[in-house]
């Protein structure tokens, strides 16, 4: 079935200034109407704080998108097009009486989506402010970003704000790993294919490893990332959804609740990781200065911006346990840092060997069948099989090979929509199936503030690695513990 634009949306973007504003969500919108899926009296709102009007604005978007849009995909009428639907209003979002007008903008046939594209700390205010100028109706759909809060108090304010004025199914938490292509086919992975679904527990896998890894450092944002670090900028969020969807049980069906319901029960049963445990389940490390894509770069502690005496993660790896029938013996390591050799995100399910092995000793190592799921880049997976070596000479001699799939070649895609375009376009169809529930959340926030709390009250600093480099040597000895390592593509 091919897609088709959804009603008319007025969609009032808060912070359209902004970082995420002007390098994710123009794009994704511009991209939505190249695709014909924005209907075509869909409009936008951008809403900041800085002295400009609407010719400018249209202007200055004109110019940056095509700067940012890939040249085959930058098609000037479609884009013409496309900032006429953008129109500029200048506001701070503290001034209640400067939201009257918002309600004079909008076309009460239109499907309205306020997107908060702002610090969490405004979510409140712009919510409330939204009421009072009789902005609000029953089918207002609203957008909050990732991080909400700093731990699990401060979300629950956060979330308690937006729930004063909006029922939970109008919000819509981004978490744009989410909306990645790659990450939803885990659902299509495991729930499309009985043969998968029934080797998925710990009767057939020994271990699984989730690595989020980045090349880049924090390039401009260090006011932000300082005050949050690894732990809350990654694993809170989008490692923690990569767990969850590899963890849970099969959902009745493709409904928001009845995945997040699941997804819930996997939070729930994480295994709480005391302080006696931290030094053999948790390593936390910080960059120093190295190389990055064969360039000298700064450490963190010299960045732009930098606090020198700073003691924030930008590497974590962790050891997690579910505590349930499942997983029960199946430890998932995690791990994801800035500045490490690639930017790469891979899930590795590594099964068991089978129960009596009968071939060379030697070969014995070979014994596992791995699952290789690459989310990005070079999206798609391989599985590790065995098969005899072929040749007169070689009698019963193993080889590992993969079964492989490249989804660009074998599905001939010429494009993967980036995940806001998905997301975004989620939103406008009102499906709330790639956003995260309330108690997601704090489950998550429950689960990663005892490790913060760890760190604290043990006031060891974080251990260094060389920009460049897979992170301090301790995560690579956690997992050595256990006979393991990092999987390694050769
Ligand atoms: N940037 C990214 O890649 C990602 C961002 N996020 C989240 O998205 C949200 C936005 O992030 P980002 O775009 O980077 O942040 P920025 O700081 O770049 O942008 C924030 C925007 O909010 C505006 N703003 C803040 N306070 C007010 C106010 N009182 N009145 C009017 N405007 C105000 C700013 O306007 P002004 O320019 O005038 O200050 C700016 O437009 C955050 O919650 C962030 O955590 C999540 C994932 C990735
Ligand atoms: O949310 C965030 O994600 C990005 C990484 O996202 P990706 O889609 O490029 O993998 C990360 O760089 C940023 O620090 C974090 O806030």
């Amino acid at each position: 079935m091919v897609d088709q634009p959804v009603c008319a949306c007025d969609l009032m973007l808060f912070g359209a200034s902004g970082d995420l504003a002007q390098r994710k969500l123009f794009p994704a919108l511009y991209q939505l109407d190249r695709a014909g899926l924005l209907a075509s009296d869909s409009r936008v709102l951008a809403i900041a704080r800085r002295d400009t009007d609407t010719a400018a604005l249209r202007k200055a978007l004109l110019a940056r998108l095509e700067e940012q849009i890939p040249e085959p995909e930058f098609d000037a009428t479609v884009a013409q097009g496309f900032v006429s639907r953008v129109e500029y209003l200048e506001l701070d979002f503290t001034d209640t009486d400067g939201f009257l007008v918002l309600n004079d903008w909008r076309h009460p046939g239109n499907q309205l989506i306020v997107y908060m594209a702002t610090p969490p700390s405004m979510y409140g205010v712009i919510a409330r402010n939204l009421r009072a100028g009789g902005c609000c109706t029953e089918r207002t759909r609203v957008v909050v970003e990732k991080p909400i809060g700093h731990d699990l108090e401060s979300s629950k304010v956060i979330n308690d704000e937006l729930a004063e004025v909006y029922r939970e199914s109008q919000l819509f938490r981004i978490d744009h790993y989410l909306g990645k292509e790659t990450v939803q086919n885990l659902i299509a992975l495991r729930f499309a294919n009985n043969l998968f679904a029934s080797q998925w527990d710990q009767n057939h896998i020994s271990h699984v490893e989730i690595t989020v890894a980045e090349s880049m450092g924090i390039e401009g944002r260090w006011g932000y990332f300082d005050q949050a670090g690894q732990i809350r900028d990654m694993i809170q969020n989008h490692l923690l959804q990569l767990l969850c969807l590899i963890a849970m049980d099969p959902p009745s069906d493709l409904s928001a609740d009845s995945i997040r319901d699941e997804k819930v029960k996997v939070l729930k049963a994480l295994k709480r990781i005391t302080p006696d445990m931290m030094a053999e389940y948790v390593v936390r490390g910080q960059y120093t200065s190295g190389t990055s894509e064969g360039k000298p770069v700064p450490g963190y502690l010299d960045e732009e911006g930098a606090n020198k005496a700073s003691e924030t993660e930008t590497f974590v790896a962790l050891k997690a346990e579910i505590d349930n029938w499942r997983w029960s013996g199946v430890p998932f390591y995690i791990r994801t840092g800035k500045r490490l050799p690639e930017k790469m995100s891979q899930i590795i399910i590594h099964f068991k060997p089978a129960p009596h092995y009968i071939f060379d000793p030697d070969q014995k190592h070979l014994a596992n069948n791995k699952l290789i799921i690459r989310l990005q880049p070079d999206e798609g997976m391989a599985l590790k099989i065995l098969t005899k070596d072929q040749g007169l000479d070689k009698g019963m001699r193993l080889r590992q090979g993969p079964l492989e799939l490249t989804f660009s070649e074998t599905f001939d895609t010429d494009r993967i929509p980036d995940a806001y375009e998905r997301l975004l376009w989620e939103i406008m169809r009102g499906n709330q199936y790639l956003f995260v529930r309330r108690d997601e959340v704090e489950h998550a926030w429950r689960w990663v503030d005892q490790i913060i709390r760890n760190w604290h009250d043990s006031g060891e600093p974080p251990k260094r690695y060389a920009a460049g480099t897979w992170g301090p040597v301790a995560s690579i000895a956690m997992i050595t513990r256990d006979g393991r390592s990092w999987y390694e593509d050769v």
